[in-house]
C-alpha cells in the first residue's frame, strides 16, 4: 500500500512558519503582511476557495482585504481596482481568483497585476523569471506539490517525471520547477500519443489533466509517486464528494507514494499562496 502524503498536516507545517514570519516581519518592521483577494461573480467553488484563503490568512495573522464584485463587473472597473490595490503600500499581495466570468480577459487582468505583489506567480515577469531559473513568485499549486515531492524524495535528481497536463496555472510552472531539480521532464496532454506508457515509465506523475480519475493503477510503475492535483465534484448517494485526476484506491495499491483528494494539494496551494504573500512583504522592504 502507498505511503500517503498528507497535504494537510503538511500545510499546517507551512503555515506554522508563515505565521512566525508574519510575527517577525510585525516585529522588526512593523510591517503586517496583507493580501487582497479579489473575486469576480458567483462561482461556488471559487467562493470556498476565497473562504478558505482568507480564514488561513487571519490564523497566520496575515492582514487580509476582500473585494466581492458582481458578475456585470467590467474590464475598466476591474483594472482600476487592481491600480488601485498596486498604488496601496499596506498591500503586499494581489490575487484575483481564477476562473473570471467569460466577458473578461484573465491574461489582460493577470498582466495589470504589479508583478512585486503577484502572489499568484502568473504575471508574465513571473513566469519568464521561473523559466530562467530565477528568483522569482511562484505559482502556488506547483510549490505545494514539490513541497510534498520532497517529503518522498529529498533528492529529485535524474528522477524521471511526467506531467500530465499543460495548464498555465500548473502543467507548465510544474514541469519548470521538476526542471530546475534536475529531473528528466516530459509534459503530456490530450494530443501525447500513448500517455500511458509515458506515465508507466516515470517515477514521479504529476495529474493535472482535469479530468476525473483518468490514471488508473495499468498507468503507474510499481513504487511510483503519483501527485494528484485534480479536483472533480460528483455526486454520490445524493452527496457532494470531491475525486482527483487519479483512481485513487486502485493507484495507491501499486504507487509507493501517493496523495489523497481533498486534503492533499488543495490545502497545500492556500499555503504557498501565504507564504509567497510573506516573501512579497519581505522584497517589497527592501
Ligand atoms: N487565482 C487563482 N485561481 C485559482 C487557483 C490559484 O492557484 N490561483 N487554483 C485553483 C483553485 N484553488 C485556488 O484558488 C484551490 C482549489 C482547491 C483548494 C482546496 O483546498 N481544496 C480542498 C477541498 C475544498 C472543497 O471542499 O471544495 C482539498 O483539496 O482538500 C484550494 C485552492 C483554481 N483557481
Amino acid at each position: 500500500m502507498a505511503q500517503l502524503i498528507d497535504g494537510k498536516q503538511l500545510s499546517n507545517q507551512v503555515l506554522q512558519e508563515v505565521a512566525s514570519e508574519v510575527e517577525q516581519l510585525r516585529a522588526e518592521h512593523d510591517v503586517v503582511p496583507t493580501l487582497a483577494v479579489v473575486l469576480v461573480g458567483e462561482d461556488p467553488a471559487s467562493q470556498v476557495y476565497v473562504r478558505n484563503k482568507v480564514k488561513r490568512a487571519k490564523e497566520t495573522g496575515m492582514g487580509s482585504i476582500e473585494h466581492r464584485l458582481g458578475t456585470a463587473t467590467t474590464q475598466g472597473d476591474l483594472n482600476q481596482l487592481i491600480d488601485q490595490l498596486n498604488n496601496d503600500p499596506q498591500v503586499h499581495g494581489i490575487l484575483v481568483q481564477l476562473p473570471l466570468p467569460s466577458h473578461l480577459d484573465e491574461e489582460q487582468v493577470i498582466a495589470a497585476i504589479n508583478p512585486a505583489k503577484d502572489v499568484d506567480g502568473f504575471h508574465p515577469v513571473n513566469v519568464g523569471a521561473l523559466a530562467a531559473g530565477q528568483a522569482s513568485l511562484v505559482p502556488c499549486t506547483p510549490q505545494g506539490c514539490m513541497i510534498m515531492l520532497r517529503q518522498v524524495h529529498p533528492d529529485l535528481s535524474g528522477k524521471n517525471a511526467v506531467v500530465v497536463g499543460r495548464s498555465n496555472i500548473v502543467g507548465k510552472p510544474m514541469a519548470a520547477l521538476l526542471l530546475q531539480a534536475n529531473c528528466t521532464v516530459t509534459i503530456a496532454h490530450s494530443r501525447t500519443k500513448d500517455i500511458e506508457s509515458l506515465c508507466r515509465n516515470a517515477d514521479i506523475v504529476i495529474a493535472a489533466a482535469g479530468r476525473m480519475e483518468l490514471i488508473n493503477a495499468d498507468w503507474i510503475r510499481p513504487g511510483a509517486t503519483v501527485i494528484d492535483v485534480g479536483i472533480n465534484a460528483i455526486e454520490v448517494d445524493g452527496k457532494r464528494k470531491l475525486v482527483g485526476d487519479v483512481a485513487f484506491d486502485s493507484v495507491s495499491e501499486i504507487a509507493g507514494a501517493i496523495t489523497p483528494v481533498p486534503g492533499g494539494v488543495g490545502p497545500m496551494t492556500i499555503a504557498c499562496l501565504l507564504l509567497n504573500t510573506t516573501r512579497a512583504a519581505r522584497r517589497q522592504l527592501a
